[in-house]
């Protein structure tokens, strides 16, 4: 194909992009460099790839670099690839229009304060666009790899509303993007300048970044010298895979900015292992632990930010088999020495190599968090018990992973002691920051992950009656239960008010017992999944009859049980009223200040849970309540002797749906209903 140049406009939502480009990200300008060498390290990638299966893709060229150069006369910077190229077609849709569908979404998060905003759009990487950061003119040229040369393409744009594309005749493959630098950016038009920016960013790039060397030179008849180009090149960054460094070479800034540069993410990470494995299945895994969940987390089809490579050859990001979903939070590198270069997503599934880097790497995911959260405990218990990290010793995580060499994570590095508890003390809040951002997600893993399930269930922070933060780990619970206790209760809620509220809890608050508050939309089911912690049920104290075993005393129960006995009648009359609402009415000795709640039989779906899937559009059973009363009530008492008697079953009814954050079924029945009583 050829085209005549042509004048094309930028799909709306990228001229939208460019206009906050340049306006927010300006306090950060040199980030363009790094966005750009990116893609063209991406480029050559993407051209290895290809190339497995298509030698002749490298034409005569096999050697994929970069090359950064400048023109001061010019006032231009240009970054070149020998990488896959572009066609004229990639060039107009990759480069005119946004193609990732999560752009979108990420566009209306926009709040229109600057300083916000930069900080999303460095979570999401503006990549290509952030050119215009510093050029008032970008130009384009490029030959996809195997094209011949009279398909080259030139793509020119001031930025604005629209770009221009051109035919042209490009003997050399991969792309060249050329700055013209606007006036407030000259300082990039220096060899030292640059240099310095890239080796900040992107010294880990396994590609080599080439710049033209230069040399002193006196200047003649004693005038003053200056920086002369020699033509020869040289390679200026490290040019070797991070991760495949060994970990004494590779500094604390380095991890952080590759993590950065991997990510998208504006902020550090909270943490990172790094290990190299070996065995029968040997692979590098370089895993880290995000600050902050970006905006899709809760999109399940999201696969991990795993990148996958076999032998550093780049394979393919998002790999979903390297790491189960519940840990989609986690991004990183794996690097395979075993699987085979040309590896599908189908054989990737199928791959016993992969079930054992997947086994390796969720289990470092744990040990990692393990890691946090014991640093967490120890930071909020008065100090006691701080682990020594000035003793240069790594924390061991308690399973280590078979055949691990080498481990490292931040906190094994040799520090002076000052320096380590002033660390420590910046670690000792990690974990609480992580389980805010991915605690929910965490939870999926006691459904998902069976084999680790009492690790998971360890790594569980939830509120309780004594506790308003997320803070209370089971094994804390079970530390603190009753003499004769034998459950760890827990309510699950739409928040945490309605939890703390619940008629409920009134029986365990009066006895002192403590109660975990789950707030999560993913709780009810998750639990599903852990129906015991070290030996102790989990019991909702919102499902079956209440059995408090031990902690009830005899004269208690005797006393409940006449009660019951006597209020028989009045319940047969509360039955029959309610027979369409209720599944049943009993008496209860779990309310003290309510008349009356709403439970489920053990093992059925709650209200609240059923209440949830309806709204979500999906399938839900008819959840038909218990209700139970509190024959000591008034309210209860009044009952027997009303001439309102189906009203007040009613009311009673309604009021403990409503007061566990439910709707009367027909609410304008039930204010009729009060409001008859009240009058
Ligand atoms: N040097 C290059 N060689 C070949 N294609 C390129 C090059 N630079 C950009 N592209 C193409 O343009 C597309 C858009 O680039 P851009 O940097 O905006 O986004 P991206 O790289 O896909 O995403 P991100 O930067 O968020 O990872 C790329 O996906 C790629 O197809």
């Amino acid at each position: 194909m050829t085209i005549s140049k042509t004048k094309l406009p930028f799909q709306a939502e990228v001229a939208q992009l460019l206009h906050l480009v340049t306006h927010s990200l300006y306090s950060n300008k040199e980030i363009f460099l790094r966005e750009l060498i990116s893609n063209a390290s991406d480029a050559c990638d993407k051209l290895r790839f290809e190339a497995i299966d298509q030698p002749a893709l490298y034409e005569d060229q096999p050697n994929l670099e970069v090359r950064v150069s400048f023109d001061p006369a010019a006032k231009t910077i240009t970054i070149a690839d020998n990488g896959i190229g572009l066609s004229q077609q990639e060039a107009i849709d990759n480069l005119g229009t946004i193609a990732k569908s999560g752009t979108r979404e990420f566009m209306s998060k926009l709040s229109g304060d600057q300083k916000a905003d930069a900080q999303l759009i460095g979570q999401f990487g503006v990549g290509f666009y952030s050119g215009f950061i510093v050029a008032d003119r970008i130009t384009v040229e490029s030959r996809r790899a195997g094209l011949p040369a009279a398909e080259g393409v030139r793509w020119v744009s001031a930025g604005a509303g629209d770009f221009e594309v051109d035919t042209i005749d490009r003997p050399q493959r991969g792309t060249s993007v050329t700055l013209h630098l606007r006036d407030d950016a000259n300082e990039y038009l220096n060899a030292w300048k640059l240099k310095s920016v890239i080796g900040k960013y992107s010294d880990h790039i396994s590609l080599p970044i080439l710049m033209e060397k230069e040399e002193w030179k006196e200047g003649e008849d004693s005038k003053g010298g200056s920086m002369v180009k020699t033509g020869e090149w040289e390679t200026v960054n490290q040019a070797n895979a991070l991760w495949s460094r060994a970990k004494k070479d590779i500094t604390e800034e380095q991890y952080v900015e590759f993590y950065k540069n991997i990510s998208h993410d504006y902020d550090a990470p909270l943490a990172w292992s790094h290990n190299r494995v070996e065995g029968n299945t040997e692979y590098t895994q370089l895993l880290y632990i995000p600050a902050k969940a970006p905006m899709d987390l809760w999109n399940r089809d999201k696969h991990a930010g795993v990148k996958l490579y076999v032998k550093r050859v780049f394979i393919m990001d998002d790999a979903e088999s390297l790491l189960p979903s519940y840990l989609r939070f986690v991004k990183g590198v794996i690097d395979s020495a075993d699987l085979p270069l040309n590896v599908s997503r189908e054989l990737l599934q199928e791959s016993r190599d992969v079930k054992a880097i997947r086994e390796g790497s969720t289990k470092r995911v744990l040990g990692m968090l393990e890691d946090l959260a014991k640093k967490q405990k120890t930071g909020s218990e008065s100090g006691e018990g701080k682990i020594d990290v000035g003793s240069g010793e790594s924390v061991p995580s308690p399973e280590p992973t078979e055949g691990v060499t080498d481990v490292v994570d931040k906190n094994a590095q040799p520090t002076p002691a000052a320096e380590a508890a002033a660390e420590f003390g910046d670690e000792s809040g990690k974990y609480a920051k992580f389980y805010a951002e991915f605690g929910a997600v965490l939870k999926e893993g006691l459904g998902e992950d069976f084999v680790n399930r009492d690790r998971i269930a360890k790594l569980l922070r939830f509120a309780s009656t004594t506790s308003d933060t997320v803070s209370v780990s089971l094994a804390d619970y079970k530390s603190r239960m009753k003499e004769g206790q034998d459950a760890i209760y827990y309510i699950t809620a739409d928040s945490l008010a309605a939890a703390k509220n619940s008629p409920q809890l009134e029986i365990f608050r009066k006895k002192g017992i403590e109660v975990l508050l789950m707030t999560d939309r993913v709780d009810e089911w998750a639990l599903n999944y852990l129906t015991e912690f070290d030996g102790t049920q989990l019991q909702s104290v919102a499902k079956g009859a209440v059995d408090l075993g031990k902690l009830q005393d005899e004269a208690e129960k005797k006393a409940a049980e006449e009660a019951a006995e006597s209020f028989r009648p009045v319940l047969e009359r509360l039955k029959e009223a309610l027979k369409d609402k209720a599944e049943d009415v009993r008496v209860t000795t779990r309310l003290v200040d309510s008349p009356a709640c709403l439970v489920v039989q053990d093992g059925g779906m709650s209200t609240q849970l059923a209440r949830m899937l309806k709204q979500a559009g999906q399938p839900a059973p008819e959840v038909k309540p218990v209700l139970e009363v509190n024959a000591e009530h008034p309210l209860v008492k009044k009952l027997e002797s009303s001439a309102h008697f189906d009203d007040l079953a009613n009311i009673l009814f309604d009021q403990a749906l409503l007061a566990e954050g439910g709707l009367p079924a027909d609410p304008a029945a039930y204010v009729k209903r009060v409001n008859a009583l009240l009058a």
